[in-house]
């Protein structure tokens, strides 16, 4: 009599963060974060039939304007040590105000197949309609699915799945506010199974950062008859800068001067403020000009866009990469270069 192959159930790792998710009315005015991962848990209703395991670490409680990159290289760590010793996928509630940010610190700096799934919530708890037990329960399954495996970071959100390296959060109240402006979601989660319609075809690793290494990365969007007077002053206290220039990469002829001098002692990016769109290499060729930027030693940051850019390079400079390893990264994570021509192997967790 032949046996049937038993199925392992599996098991996902939910790490809570705190954010409008975990949001209720404490002893002030106004929500703040009181509620714990287990409390998210217990409000989602079909999780008991869904045949997943579910351990919960209660890991921050806090809004997400106040997360910051060392919680986020803590998160990465605990994540991959959880997914090391067997989780199938891992999931984080938190705020959604920063997701867009740490979800691709979480991509860079997760290098394993499993599934990291981010997630929260438009709608506090309190509110008629909490859109938190729905995209929780959808995170988690797309944490447990095997369809989701080598595609890094993911952010799931009103049945919609991202890739962390293209999502952001584009309303400040729709309960669709994350999008892909660019791509588009790489699929959905539908009657609770996860449909992708594509890949996310090529990821960096970047190794952790050194220990207690602080760097500044500013992000200097600029604007309509802008001088640089302010540009001058926050140079001074940087070790990187990423500019939002206009469109394909433009800015106002007075401040080419300044960013010739920041590109000759820095690593400055060239990024797009538009919302969706590129950086180009070649086409305008007046003072100011893409064109022009690039052959004064700017960087260009391809189809990362400025807050993602900041990301990247912070990470870079944390993780004391070369100048040309800088150069290469972006020319990959932007869409420009080549994936074979990135030189760091995926590093061993310590
Ligand atoms: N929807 C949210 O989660 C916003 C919230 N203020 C946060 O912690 O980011």
């Amino acid at each position: 009599m032949s046996s049937t192959p038993t199925i392992a159930t599996p098991r996902v790792v939910v790490f809570g963060l705190g954010g409008t998710i975990a949001m209720t009315s404490g002893t002030g005015e106004g929500v703040s974060p009181t509620l714990s991962a287990r409390d998210l848990l217990d409000a989602v209703p079909g999780l008991a039939s869904a045949g997943i395991e579910i351990e919960v670490v209660d890991f921050r409680r806090r809004p997400g304007a106040s997360l910051t990159f060392a919680d986020v290289v803590a998160l990465a760590t605990a994540a991959t040590r959880e997914l090391a010793a067997g989780a199938s996928g891992v999931v984080v509630t938190q705020g959604t105000d920063t997701i867009e940010e740490t979800a691709y610190l979480l991509d860079l700096l997760h290098h394993r197949p499993e599934p990291l799934v981010v997630t929260g919530a438009m709608r506090n708890p309190t509110m008629a309609g909490a859109d938190g037990p729905a995209n929780l329960l959808a995170a988690i399954q797309v944490a447990a699915s095997p369809a989701a495996r080598d595609q890094g970071c993911l952010v799931v959100f009103a049945d919609e799945v991202h890739s962390a390296r293209w999502v952001a959060k584009t309303h400040s109240t729709s309960g669709a506010t994350f999008r892909s402006l660019d791509t588009g979601p790489i699929g959905y989660v539908l009657e609770g199974a996860v449909r992708l319609l594509t890949r996310v075809p090529h990821r960096l690793a970047i190794p952790a950062p050194h220990p207690g290494t602080r760097v500044n990365v500013g992000l200097y969007p600029v604007t309509l008859d802008d001088d640089p007077s302010l540009l001058d002053a926050m140079g001074l206290h940087c070790d990187g800068l990423v500019v939002g220039g206009f469109g394909v990469g433009h800015v106002p002829e007075p401040l080419v001067d300044t960013l010739t001098a920041l590109a000759g002692r820095i690593p400055v990016v060239l990024a797009s403020r538009t919302p969706a769109g590129p950086t180009l290499t070649r086409t305008y060729g007046f003072p100011g000009s893409e064109r022009d930027l690039l052959t004064r030693g700017l960087i260009p940051a391809g189809w990362l866009h400025p807050y993602k850019a900041r990301i990247l390079l912070r990470a870079l400079l944390a993780a004391q990469a070369k100048p040309t390893d800088i150069a290469t990264a972006f020319s990959v994570a932007g869409g420009l270069g080549e994936p074979s021509s990135w030189p760091w192997p995926t590093p061993t967790l310590p």
